[in-house]
């Protein structure tokens, strides 16, 4: 028995070995460049096979070949990446989630160019470089392990690594050329790739596709070490390697037999799993959506016809091609997934293919179970959404990277634990057509059918509050929040929605084939699904038309491999090239606005906007709702939202502003707030504030006293240690941002957050949208702000500083709010524009608003504030 124990230790050592080889380099390449490096598996099996090739077809000796593979062929592969793809995306600024599209791009153009390369079989005669000696490999791994970190700790080229690390902007600032550290972070994580592929190719399959899934697998250990320590990471690896060996030893009778197997053979998975899902995460705050892509027009009516006319074809057709046809629209409706969940909400969803696999698996079950297969497809498919909500539950309080690789692990893991084990597809009988729908033909019309449906449902979705609220969250969640989008339902509802579609999707295709295939759904597919997506314009309806029917062409009539290469090469460029679907579409209309008396801020610029450079006519700021300005609330007359809306006193009567009311009760005070940052910046020191009802107050204090953690704390952003927040007496301190700007308190940003992808009518119709009369409210705030001439329809992007701030603060007013708290809201604006909102404030203020500004523009806070309080080192003064 102790040899055994011995024998499987020595097993796992080896293993864990190459994983902790694997965490090395990414955290790594992690930290040199700040990209989670999804290929590095990929970068692993390419060397796997160079190494092989020199070898075994070439007949070179090991150790020559070992050495060019790792010293020349990686090093090469990593610089390569670095200077085709990542340098030009990190010198154009560009934030980790687009690094993450390309370097899911590479991976799947790595994957594709095996498979054209070597074919997709997998090789056993890998060559075995260190024998099967432990001892070796884990001497391998501390030598790399000292290396990196003597170098790191105690040489020049360390010290100026990890002020990179630390802050690249900064360091370029002080001369250290970032883009060598970089460089030589690539190439150090191609060698330990190039070594993991190495070491493990003999002792798993070589295929294109194994191995780089191990590799993914093995990110757990990075993830646990939270891509920063190099001990435990190495630690992590050797201590799974070896449980999962041990594991091995145990043989339970009955059901928990497959399940202990598939625990044991696949214990890298769990870890990752709850690495993503568990473990503080990786990556930052508004790091997990993609950016949304530059806004397109609509798609003409003459584009929608030819797609229409693509998908129609294959009824003119017969046999194979038919055949081959069908998975069209079944694919279709999963890319379809992807366009609402990636597309509209912004999430990375790198696991969509393992809801596809359900949703077949499940029409597969409930069909051999005797339900009819449309009863199946329809039961699978709610089944499957509920998948979804309970894996994206813990996923999405995941921010940053983890997000991602939350969604890719899920996907890991339903393929590794579910799709692939004997226990849930042993004995499956191949998912029957319904009928009518049995021959091709018909059941191409019936997909058809479904997909049209499929197409509409998300149309409406997109068109609609819903579709507002995810484009909003998507391009700036604390003012999405800020506007009353409550994020987290919104983004479960969008991963169940995405599950559910997906479902539909993988049904129909299983049906399609007459087959369930675990294949069919593997994560690697899912890799190259979403990478499509995103390279057609994760954000349109025509790219699942144009995706599905693309990637099912090259499947069948190109060589093996070519749509992953070209979908690679395509997404690798991705985050530089607008989405290739933008180009059958024209750019929006940008209407001109009119100049006259609606436009004292001047006539309109190139972009239809106005300049924030002239100054307002003289006089009172009313204008007649043009292009730009400001004008009185009673012109724009609506009352503001009363106690009611809060849940409290009666409704003020009519549409009468109640004017101003200094003597009525304040309804949001704070008292005695403590806020630590992390990092340990105690920014409020028992802060306690009242707003007194219908007036300005204004704070005013040195940068870095603590105003906008205070404005935080009572907007909801940022809870307090201590103290508390209430609201017309009760205590909200613990309701979240969008719950306060439901009752009415609402807020701007120190930067003006706008959402850049909606347009200025959008924008401010966000804010509207949890509000009474939400279209009324849209025009009052837009009338309110002078933006409601042609400038509304202007999209939120590229507009000057000074329209921004109007936006945001339309945004703001049209939720009707009791309270409006500014977090200075002058900073950027020209002289003129300082008066008309100082003119506007002073309105608003006695129309029964009560305001909280934060101003450092001492004309601003002498005109409109009746109280004027001074903060300093976290206290706030009389
Ligand atoms: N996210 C953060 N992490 C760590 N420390 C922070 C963070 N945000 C602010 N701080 C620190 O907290 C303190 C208060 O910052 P805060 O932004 O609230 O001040 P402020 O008065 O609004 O300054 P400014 O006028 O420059 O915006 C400062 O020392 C700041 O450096």
């Amino acid at each position: 028995m102790a040899s055994l124990t011995y024998e499987l230790t020595l097993a796992g050592l080896a293993v864990g070995s190459a994983a902790a080889l694997t965490g090395i380099g990414l955290i790594v390449t992690h930290r040199a460049t700040g990209v989670l490096n999804l290929a590095h598996g990929a970068e692993a099996m390419v060397c796997a096979y160079v190494f092989r090739q020199l070898v075994v077809v070439w007949g070179w000796p090991l150790w020559p070949a070992a050495l060019v593979t790792l010293l020349a062929v990686a090093p090469a592969l990593g610089l390569l990446l670095d200077r085709a793809v990542f340098r030009p995306l990190a010198r154009s600024g560009t934030d980790p989630a687009r690094a993450l599209v390309a370097s899911t791009g590479v991976f799947v153009l790595l994957v594709g160019a095996a498979v054209l390369l070597w074919g997709p079989g997998a090789r056993d005669d890998a060559p075995v470089v260190l024998g099967d000696d432990p001892w070796l490999q884990l001497a391998a791994v501390a030598a790399v392990a000292c290396l990196v970190t003597a170098v790191t700790r105690w040489t020049r080229f360390g010290r100026e690594l990890r002020a990179v690390v630390d802050n690249r902007r900064l360091a370029v600032l002080a001369g250290v050329d970032a883009d060598r550290f970089a460089a030589a972070g690539w190439a150090f994580g191609a060698c330990t790739a190039g070594l993991t592929g190495v070491l493990l190719a003999p002792y798993v399959r070589l295929d294109p596709y194994g191995l780089p899934l191990l590799v993914v697998e093995v990110m757990a250990v990075a993830v646990i070490a939270r891509m920063r320590s190099l001990p435990v990471a190495v630690g992590a690896a050797l201590l799974i390697g070896v449980t999962q060996a041990q594991l091995t030893r145990f043989h339970p009778e009955g059901w928990a037999e497959p399940l202990v197997r598939a625990v044991g053979a696949n214990l890298f998975v769990i870890a990752l799993l709850v690495a993503a899902l568990v473990l503080p995460g990786i990556g930052g705050r508004g790091h997990d959506v993609l950016p949304p892509a530059p806004r397109a027009g609509r798609t003409p009516p003459a584009v929608w016809a030819l797609a229409a006319g693509c998908l129609l074809l294959p009824l003119a057709v017969a046999g194979p091609d038919l055949r081959t046809a069908v998975r069209v629209p079944a694919l279709a409706i999963v890319l379809l997934s992807l366009v609402v969940v990636t597309g509209r909400a912004g999430q990375i969803a790198l696991g969509q293919a393992a809801y596809a696999g359900l949703g077949a698996l499940f029409t597969a079950l409930l069909s051999a179970a005797g339900l009819p297969p449309l009863a199946a497809l329809a039961l699978a498919v709610p089944l499957t959404g509920a998948a979804g909500l309970l894996t994206a539950g813990p996923a999405i309080r995941r921010h940053g990277l983890a997000l991602a690789l939350a969604t890719l692990a899920v996907g890991v893991a339903v393929s590794r634990f579910v799709l692939a084990q004997p226990y849930a597809t042993a004995g499956l009988p191949p998912p029957a057509r319904p009928a009518p729908f049995t021959t091709d033909r018909a059941y191409y019309v019936l997909e058809l059918l479904l997909l049209t449906a499929a197409l509409l449902l998300v149309a409406g979705l997109r068109r609609g509050r819903t579709g507002r609220a995810l484009a909003a969250l998507r391009d700036h969640e604390p003012a999405a929040e800020a506007a009353g989008v409550a994020a987290t339902r919104l983004k479960l509802l969008a991963f169940t929605l995405a599950a559910a579609l997906a479902a539909l999707g993988g049904g129909l295709l299983a049906m399609a084939t007459e087959a369930f295939d675990p294949t069919a759904y593997d994560p690697l597919r899912g890799l190259l699904w979403f990478a499509a997506v995103v390279t057609l314009g994760a954000d349109r309806l025509l790219t699942p038309l144009l995706a599905a029917p693309l990637l099912l062409a090259l499947d069948t009539a190109g060589p093996a491999g070519a749509a992953a290469v070209l979908i690679g090469l395509l997404a690798t460029r991705t985050p530089r090239l607008p989405p290739l679907t933008t180009l059958l579409t024209p750019p929006p209309a940008r209407p001109r606005p009119t100049e006259g008396r609606g436009a004292p801020h001047g006539p309109p610029t190139a972009d239809g906007a106005t300049p924030p450079t002239r100054r307002p006519a003289p006089g009172p700021p009313a204008v007649t709702g043009g292009a730009g300005g400001l004008i009185t609330p009673a012109e724009g007359r609506d009352t503001p939202r009363g106690p009611s809306a809060a849940g409290g006193a009666p409704p003020p009567t009519g549409g009468t502003a109640p004017g101003p009311r200094a003597h009525a009760p304040a309804r949001l005070r704070a008292e005695g707030l403590w806020f630590a940052h992390r990092g340990g910046v105690t920014a409020l020191r028992g802060v306690g504030i009242v707003l007194p009802a219908a007036q300005v107050t204004a704070v005013v204090g040195p940068n870095g006293a603590g105003k906008s953690t205070l404005f935080d704390c009572l907007a909801g952003a940022r809870r307090p240690r201590r103290g508390r927040v209430l609201l017309d007496g009760e205590d909200i301190t613990g309701r979240p941002a969008h719950a306060r700007a439901r009752r009415g308190v609402a807020r701007t940003f120190q930067r003006p957050a706008v959402f850049p992808s909606l347009s200025v009518e959008e924008n401010v119709r966000v804010g509207a949208d949890h509000a009474p009369r939400p279209a009324a409210a849209t025009e009052r705030a837009l009338l309110l702000t002078g933006l409601a001439g042609p400038v509304r329809a202007l999209p939120a992007a590229d507009l000057p500083t000074g329209v921004l701030r109007r936006v945001e603060l339309a945004r703001a007013l049209a939720g009707r709010p009791h309270t409006l708290l500014l977090d200075e809201p002058a900073a950027g604006l020209d002289a003129g524009e300082t008066e008309a909102l100082s003119r506007l404030l002073a309105a608003l203020a006695a129309d029964g608003l009560t305001v909280l500004v934060v101003e450092h523009d001492r004309d601003l806070v002498a005109a409109v504030a009746r109280t004027v309080r001074t903060m300093e080192g976290g206290r706030l003064g009389p």
